[in-house]
């Protein structure tokens, strides 16, 4: 670390200044102060970090999966070392309350684990011939699994941790080196996860950390020749505007999502109740997975906003330090545009049953009734703590309404009836249905994947050993 909480970046092993001579500053999401500095570094220096990661990779590639496996388990420990002080660093950064971001931090090393295990099992596979018309027994085909290269990693702020770990991880134990791109508000937190991949044996050059802002240098790193694969997470609009700058290479793309809980006529409303408190308001909604609207019967709608609004109002509102599971929101222009929709909504004759109340980025938790499908937070994202219920005739209208959505993410559908949960999920365009429990990405080992608007390509442990390869096919004619 270098003076006044200026933060270095790691290129070619060497903690370095940029020669930009320009830092940039990230000030608390809950409290008046500037958690520290990153480097601001200059397309040179970007130039450098994914040269230097090319050079890197070959000997990489070249060493046994169990050795690379090694440097994994050793990152893992060293994560573990230090989750009390990483937390602290999450928290402060992007405003994760404390609890949460020592479990963001213990959970990536779990995923960093359970990764090395797969890599070691990852393997291309054999065909022979004779399968097809006229083939014959004598020709075989040995796939082999092979890196891509150099692997772009791209991370939002709201798991700066975990959801870096989860690209870092798969690429490296496959064999790829990785240029790795934190979000500027999480970069901090990036940097010392990265500074415990260093500590456990990094090699020079095959992880290289750019910071910087993204509408700095997103364009020139996302077109640069030097990178193989790109694997984002963040917001639909930067991820559409990614897809157009890189051409010809693999891209992983996780973005929106406006998942919504369809709470069906036989659904247990208590279970339904608490899930989707639960799934809408964790950390304060900020995750892509919350759940972003509900939708329930007319004849039951009463009493599940009952029961909605007598949880939300026992969430504990205040700051991460002490645990709140409400906190201020990642920076006052998020917070402006949640308040927007919560404004909008109102305008139009919503109900406020809870909550629209701000304390500068702290919203309190919102339940909105009587929501209709003119009203944006509708259909918007809002990364923030509301929560718009949509009352509706019929099953098939929350169906339709799902489907009309940009995004597609994932969904919970509540129903006591295993033939409806399959009918009903067979319907919805979404990557994942969650019957009978709250919209979320884990256990890190499924498939995790958004669909339309919602992403590209998918996530998940073993997925990502297979997107971050590709088959190298060798033929034996006998
Ligand atoms: N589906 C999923 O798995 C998840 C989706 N998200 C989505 O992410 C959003 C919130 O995260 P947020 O961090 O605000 O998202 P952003 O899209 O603002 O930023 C994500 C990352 O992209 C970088 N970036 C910005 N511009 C460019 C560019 N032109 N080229 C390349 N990279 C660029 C950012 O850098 P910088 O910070 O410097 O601007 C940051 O590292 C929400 O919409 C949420 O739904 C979040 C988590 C999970
Ligand atoms: O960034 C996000 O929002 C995450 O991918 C969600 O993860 P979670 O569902 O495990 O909170």
């Amino acid at each position: 670390m270098l003076s006044m909480n200026t933060y270095p970046y790691l290129l070619n092993g060497q903690w370095q200044e940029s020669s930009s001579n320009e830092t940039i500053e990230l000030v608390s999401p809950y409290k008046d102060e500037v958690v520290g500095r990153v480097q601001a570094m200059s397309r040179d220096e970007v130039d450098e970090a994914i040269h230097g990661a090319k050079r890197a990779q070959q000997e990489w590639a070249a060493l046994p999966v169990n050795k690379r496996a090694e440097l994994l388990y050793a990152w893992a420990e060293k994560l573990e070392e230090r989750v009390d002080e990483i937390g602290q660093i999450i928290m402060q950064e992007v405003g994760k309350n404390l609890n949460d971001a020592k479990k963001e931090v213990v959970r990536t090393a779990e995923i960093i684990r359970y990764t090395a295990e797969e890599g070691i099992r990852f393997n291309g596979g054999f065909m022979q011939g004779d399968s097809f018309p006229g083939g014959s027994k004598n020709k075989m085909a040995i796939i082999k699994k092979e890196a891509l290269g150099v692997v772009l990693a791209i991370s939002p702020f709201n798991y700066p941790v975990n959801l870096a770990a989860a690209k870092i991880a798969p690429a490296l134990v496959t064999g790829n080196a990785v240029v790795f791109k934190p979000a500027t508000q999480g970069a901090i937190s990036g940097i010392k996860m990265v500074e415990a991949l260093h500590d456990a044996g990094l090699p020079k050059g095959l992880l290289n950390l750019v910071t910087g802002r993204g509408s700095v240098i997103g364009d020139y790193l996302t077109s640069h020749p030097g990178i193989d694969m790109i694997t984002f997470t963040g917001g639909t609009g930067t991820g559409q505007h990614l897809s157009q700058q890189a051409s010809m290479v693999p891209v992983v793309l996780e973005l929106g999502g406006k998942d919504p809980a369809l709470v069906l006529e036989d659904a247990d409303l208590t279970l339904a109740a608490d899930q989707i408190v639960s799934g809408a308001f964790s950390y304060s909604g900020q995750r892509c997975t919350a759940i972003k609207r509900v939708f329930v019967l007319e004849n039951q709608a009463d009493e599940l906003v009952d029961m909605l609004r007598e949880r939300v109002a026992k969430l504990s509102v205040g700051s991460p330090e002490e645990n709140s599971f409400i906190v201020p929101l990642v920076d006052a222009k998020t917070t402006d545009y949640v308040q927007g929709l919560i404004d909008d909504a109102v305008n139009k004759k919503a109900t406020v049953v809870y909550g629209n109340k701000r304390e500068g980025n702290l919203l309190h938790p919102t339940l909105l009734d009587h929501v209709t499908t003119d009203m944006r937070v509708a259909w918007e994202e809002p990364f923030g703590p509301v929560l718009p219920v949509i009352r509706v005739k019929s099953l098939d209208e929350m169906i339709t309404l799902t489907n009309e959505s940009e995004f597609g993410l994932q969904a919970s559908v509540f129903t006591q009836n295993v033939n409806s949960a399959f009918t009903v999920a067979d319907k919805l365009e979404v990557g994942t249905v969650q019957v009978n429990g709250r919209t979320e990405r884990g256990p890190d080992h499924f498939p995790f994947i958004g669909v339309k608007q919602s992403g590209l390509g998918v996530q998940g442990i073993g997925r990502s050993l297979e997107t971050m390869t590709r088959d190298k096919v060798t033929v034996i004619n006998l």
